[in-house]
Formats: C-alpha cells, structure tokens, sequence
C-alpha cells in the first residue's frame, strides 16, 4: 500500500464565515460558516480521508486546545502522530465578501523550543521511513529557525520519500533549496519568490522552468480561478476549472489541489487525468466553507468541465 503523510508544523483553527463588504475600523457583523480544525497539511489529510487515502498527519500541536484537533482526527480515521507543545495552536480568521474576496487574518499560536525541534526532526524520521510522498505544507510556527527546517527538509529526502512542498515566503525560499519534489505555490507566491510582477502565463511558465532547472521535478503553479500551470523537465499542462458563481469561500482550495496530486499519484492517473483530477476537486472546494468532498461522483459535474491542454 502507498504511505502518505502530511505535515503541518503551524496548524490552526480557522473560523470562516461570510459578509457583504468589510468595512475597515467599523464593526462588522459576520455570517459564521464554521470552526475547524485545520492548517494547510490537516486540510490535505482531510480530503485524502474523504476520497478513502489514508494518511498519517505529524506537526506541532498546543497541548492547551488539542480537543477539537484530536476528535477531527478521530472522525476523520487519520493516524495522529502530532507533537504536543506547550500553549495553545492559533486561530485564524477567513472572511469572504459577496463579491468573493477573502480577507486572512493569521495569528500566531505556540512557540517551537529548541528541544521540541529535536525531538520531532529525530521522531520523524524515524516514524517516516518507507512513507511514499510526504507533504510539507504551510508556514513555520515561532521558534522553528529556517536553517534547521531546511537541514529537516534535506533529511526528509534522503529517506527515499518522494516530498510535496506547500509554502510561502521565507520558509519557500529556503525550502526549495532543499529540491522537494513537488511544488505548488500560488501565483501570488511564484511572485514574491522570483521578485518578479507577472504579467502573462508565459512570465509565470519561464519562472517554473527555473526551477525545474535548479532540480525541482513538478511545479505546479495555482492562479486561482485562471486555472493552474502542470511544469516540468518533459511537460506543461495547463488546466482551467469551470467558472464558480456560487463561491463559498476559496480557503483550501490550493490544499485541495495538493490532495488531488497525491490522490491521482496513488491510484496511477495520467498526467492530463491528474490536472483535472487535482482541478476539479479544487473548484469543488470553492463551493463550500469548509475541504472536503462527499464522494467521487460528487466531482463528476466538476471533472467534465475542467479544460486541460498540453502546451509544452
Ligand atoms: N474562484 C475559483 N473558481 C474556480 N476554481 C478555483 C477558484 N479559486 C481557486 N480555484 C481552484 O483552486 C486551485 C487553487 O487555488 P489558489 O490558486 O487560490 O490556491 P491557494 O492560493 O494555494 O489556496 P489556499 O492557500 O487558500 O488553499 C486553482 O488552481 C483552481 O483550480
Ligand atoms: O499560515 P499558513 O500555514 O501559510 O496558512 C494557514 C492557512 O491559512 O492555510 C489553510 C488554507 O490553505 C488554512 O486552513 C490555514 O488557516
């Protein structure tokens, strides 16, 4: 059987809901759409429990407010091998406006000792040895030195696993030093990374090449509901979703994207059937508060839809 194991080392509870406009300095009263436990890595493990691929999640957790993590993990049948810290895991805030914008609002929860860090590089990997694609996602928690997470990323490598990398900012720049396998940054990310202002799909394909060239075999590029852009050394695919009226809120949809990739790898789709595999489920998150999909035939009307040519 393929392991995969998905990675959060800042998880949150991410409380979503829904307003008009947001209208700055005033009071704002929100639609509450849900609490959940969540974070980039738990939301990828989340969809893969959903569409029956199982997977053992690690990261840090706050003792003070596992609860809700531990009772998601439990519902959800996913193997929970989380360290706990002391203190509480954040809480961010996701709030979409009528017209579908969505505002972030990201806290910063626990502090990373140095002997946390310690003992969870030497914990996993010991626990990851074997595991077929391991998924790195999301942002670093306070105490965690960029040095050591690359030195930690490196190591990842070397056991044979195959590692998906979901980051932004610093912790993606450095990151990539370490040649994860697989990488999805957004449009937006691509940016900041590059230094660059993109103007066209053939800005955004050159900077993907690069990358390609300095060792990073998949780049996989979202841009949101232009679709994304499939790079490598021997392909480009590029994919556009079905147009969404009805946005519920678009927080996971890249790490539904990303759980898409390792669902189409698992099961040995093709690379054309995997875009639109990881496309349609990623449209579909859009449609809701919350990751998740009910069923496969669920996606049927998303997967008819989706457009994927081979462009390179
Ligand atoms: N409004 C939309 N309509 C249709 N599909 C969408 C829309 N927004 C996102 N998607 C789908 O989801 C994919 C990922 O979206 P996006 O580029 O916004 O990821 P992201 O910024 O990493 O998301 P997040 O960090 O919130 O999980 C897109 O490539 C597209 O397939
Ligand atoms: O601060 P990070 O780790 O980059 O992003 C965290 C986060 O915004 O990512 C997920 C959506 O992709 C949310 O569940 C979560 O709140």
């Amino acid at each position: 059987m393929t392991k995969v194991a998905t990675i959060t080392l800042n998880p949150a509870m991410d409380l979503v809901g829904r307003v008009g406009e947001i209208e700055v300095g005033e009071v704002n009263t929100v639609e509450t759409l849900g609490l959940y436990p969540a974070g980039k890595g738990i939301n990828v493990a989340k969809v893969l429990a959903d569409l029956k691929v199982q997977s053992t999640v690690t990261g840090f957790l706050g003792a003070d407010n596992k609860g809700d993590f531990e009772a998601e993990f439990a519902k959800y049948g996913i193997e929970d091998k989380f360290a706990r810290v002391a203190g509480k895991t954040r809480v961010n805030i996701k709030v979409t406006q009528e017209d579908g914008e969505v505002t972030d609002l990201n806290f910063q929860g626990f502090t990373v000792t140095p002997a946390d860090w310690q003992a969870f590089v030497q914990q996993t990997l010991e626990q990851l040895k074997g595991f077929d694609y391991v998924a790195v996602c999301g942002s670093l928690p306070r105490g965690v030195e960029l040095a050591d997470f690359k030195a930690w990323l490196e190591q990842l490598n070397a056991l044979g696993c195959k590692v998906i990398f979901d980051s932004s900012n610093k912790a993606l720049e450095v990151g990539l030093q370490a040649n994860p396998w697989l990488i999805k940054p957004n449009w937006r990310e691509l940016e900041v990374l590059t230094q660059t202002k993109f103007d066209s799909i053939e800005q955004v394909l050159a900077a993907a090449r690069q990358l390609n060239a300095q060792g990073i075999t998949n780049v996989v590029v979202s841009m949101g509901a232009k679709g994304s852009l499939w790079v490598t050394k021997d392909f480009v695919y590029q994919a556009q979703p079905p147009k969404i009226t009805n946005v519920v809120s678009t927080v996971g949809a890249g790490d539904s994207m990303v759980a898409g990739f390792i669902y189409s790898l698992v099961n040995n789709l093709d690379p054309e059937q995997t875009l639109r595999f990881a496309s349609a489920i990623s449209a579909y998150a859009v449609t809701q508060g919350n990751v998740g999909v009910e069923s496969l035939e669920t996606l049927d009307p998303f997967l008819a839809q989706v457009t994927v040519s081979k462009i390179a």
